[in-house]
């Protein structure tokens, strides 16, 4: 089976080299030419451990192949993937399509018999029907069928989410589209992984109410850390003691920054504004995205006060730059907000990141980088922990001891071993586990409880 991939991005690279190297013919397109140049010469332009291994042996045994022309690519396929990106569009949050529409108007043309257009792009309800109706007009001769098969692969464990998923969901209105679509993931099926084929509406609200209910998970542990650290109680005990309970489990509830990434924060919006769109409101999800909003405007506080409630004369390190561990990307991290904050607020800052630095020094201005940890501490006040990379909970304590000007750790991903740093001289600042300081006690103002006293 002959299978073309348009978009090079962490979905399209990652799924095109998976296909290729389940054996399928797989040709990627990309527009950006110089990203299709360094493909081919065997360079993978984002960091996702595994990556440039699979797409080096599938170039080298001939199933994987890169280009930019869409007629070198289109004619002969069984499956076409669209795996553009989908960015927010507008204030409203609404998701912007048009490299899609755009992507599938220059496909269209170009179709030949029997062919199969799966978005794996993360797509509003409703985008199914909108392309069905342009390729019937754009290619009247053509047997197209649309299918809608979201991704669900994470960043920084792409290859091995896409090789190992959950489930794989297929949204397809043919049968024929469906067995097409099945065959491609039976390697995947033959391992006992579900595979869901299920109306294209269905797949397309799936991937959106997949990522709204764990952003929400995120959102509502953060507000539970924040109860933590006004009343005492450690948030990281507390998402044990929920967690352990099957029916909540305890995957999605670290407390930290809030949540940032490629898809988190568009895609809660996109499912609150696609909805809307269709009179439905989704108050619950909506909640999620005004308490992330908000909680980022509290973090440079959270650094301030650990200087006294002044940074004008202190140095900050940045540890950490990506939205998450594991992977090059900025896209909406919670360190877009906080680092020009900081730049604005401080006397320097200083900032380190094991993978996102070449793509950092590109985005933010005004601050110096350490190549090393080491570097980045070097006579620091403060170091502000934003991005759960391992190797800063690895960090010596007496180094940090002994580089740092005041030792003072603001930990927004609550990884340090705050005792064993303590017991060397460094401060740590956590999220959700402040010692209670005359708690306030919360007392019932209604219902039976007053009515008792
Ligand atoms: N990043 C993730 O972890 C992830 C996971 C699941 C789903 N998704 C969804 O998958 C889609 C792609 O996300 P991404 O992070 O891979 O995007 P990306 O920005 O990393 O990559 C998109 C690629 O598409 C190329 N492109 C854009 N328009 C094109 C066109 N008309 N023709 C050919 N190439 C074109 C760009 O040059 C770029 O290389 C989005 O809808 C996203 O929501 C992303
Ligand atoms: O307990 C947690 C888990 C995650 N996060 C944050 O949540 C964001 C997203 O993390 P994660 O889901 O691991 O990364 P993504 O690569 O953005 O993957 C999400 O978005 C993808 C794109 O749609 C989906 O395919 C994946 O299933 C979905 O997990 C990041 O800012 C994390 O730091 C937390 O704060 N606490």
């Amino acid at each position: 089976m002959k299978v073309t991939v348009i978009g090079t991005g962490y979905v399209g690279l990652v799924a095109g080299a998976c296909f290729a190297d389940f054996g399928f013919d797989v040709t990627c397109i990309d527009k950006d030419e110089s990203k299709v140049a360094a493909l081919r010469a065997g360079t993978v332009p984002i960091y996702e451990p595994g990556l440039t291994e699979i797409v080096g042996r599938t170039q080298t045994n001939g199933n994987l192949h890169f280009v930019s022309a869409y007629q070198d690519a289109i004619p002969n396929a069984d499956v076409i993937f669209i795996a553009v990106g989908t960015p927010t569009k507008d204030e409203g949050g609404s998701a912007d399509i048009s490299a899609v529409i755009a992507a599938s108007e220059e496909l269209a043309p170009l179709l030949r018999g029997c062919t199969v257009i799966a978005t794996k792009s993360t797509v509003p309800i409703g985008t199914g029907q909108r392309l069905d109706a342009l390729f019937r007009s754009a290619a009247p001769d053509a047997d197209v069928a649309i299918v809608s098969n979201p991704e669900f692969l994470r960043e920084g464990s792409a290859v091995r989410d896409f090789v190992e998923p959950d489930r794989v969901v297929i949204g397809a209105e043919a049968d024929w589209a469906a067995s097409t679509m099945r065959a491609l993931y039976r390697p995947i099926e033959d391992r006992g992984i579900p595979v869901l084929v299920v109306d294209r509406a269905t797949a397309e609200i799936s991937k959106y109410a997949a990522n709204s209910f764990l952003a929400t998970k995120i959102a509502f542990i953060n507000e539970v850390a924040d109860l933590c650290e006004q009343a005492g109680g450690d948030v990281r005990s507390v998402a044990d003691a929920i967690g352990l309970d099957t029916r909540i489990g305890n995957q999605f509830l670290k407390a930290g920054p809030g949540f940032g990434g490629s898809c988190f924060p568009k895609d809660t919006r996109a499912f609150v504004s696609s909805s809307e769109r269709l009179g439905i409101r989704q108050r619950v999800v909506s909640a999620a995205v005004h308490a992330n909003e908000a909680r980022k405007l509290h973090l440079v506080q959270r650094v301030a006060d650990a200087c006294d409630g002044d940074l004008s004369n202190a140095r900050v390190a940045v540890l950490g730059l990506a939205f998450k561990a594991g992977t090059d990307d900025l896209r909406e991290s919670p360190s877009l907000f906080m680092v020009p904050e900081l730049v604005r607020l401080a006397d320097e800052v200083r900032a380190h990141d094991p993978v996102a630095m070449p793509v950092a020094r590109d985005t933010f201005t005004g601050v110096h980088y350490g190549e090393t940890v080491d570097e980045c501490l070097d006579g620091a006040d403060v170091a502000v922990i934003l991005t759960d990379w391992p190797e800063y909970r690895e960090l010596d304590p007496k180094m940090l001891a002994g580089t740092m000007r005041r030792n003072v750790i603001v930990d927004l991903r609550n990884m340090m071993d705050a005792d064993t740093l303590e017991a060397h001289g460094v401060s740590v600042v956590g999220i959700g586990r402040r010692e209670p300081v005359d708690a306030p006690v919360a007392h019932e103002t209604s219902g039976l409880g007053q009515a008792a006293e």
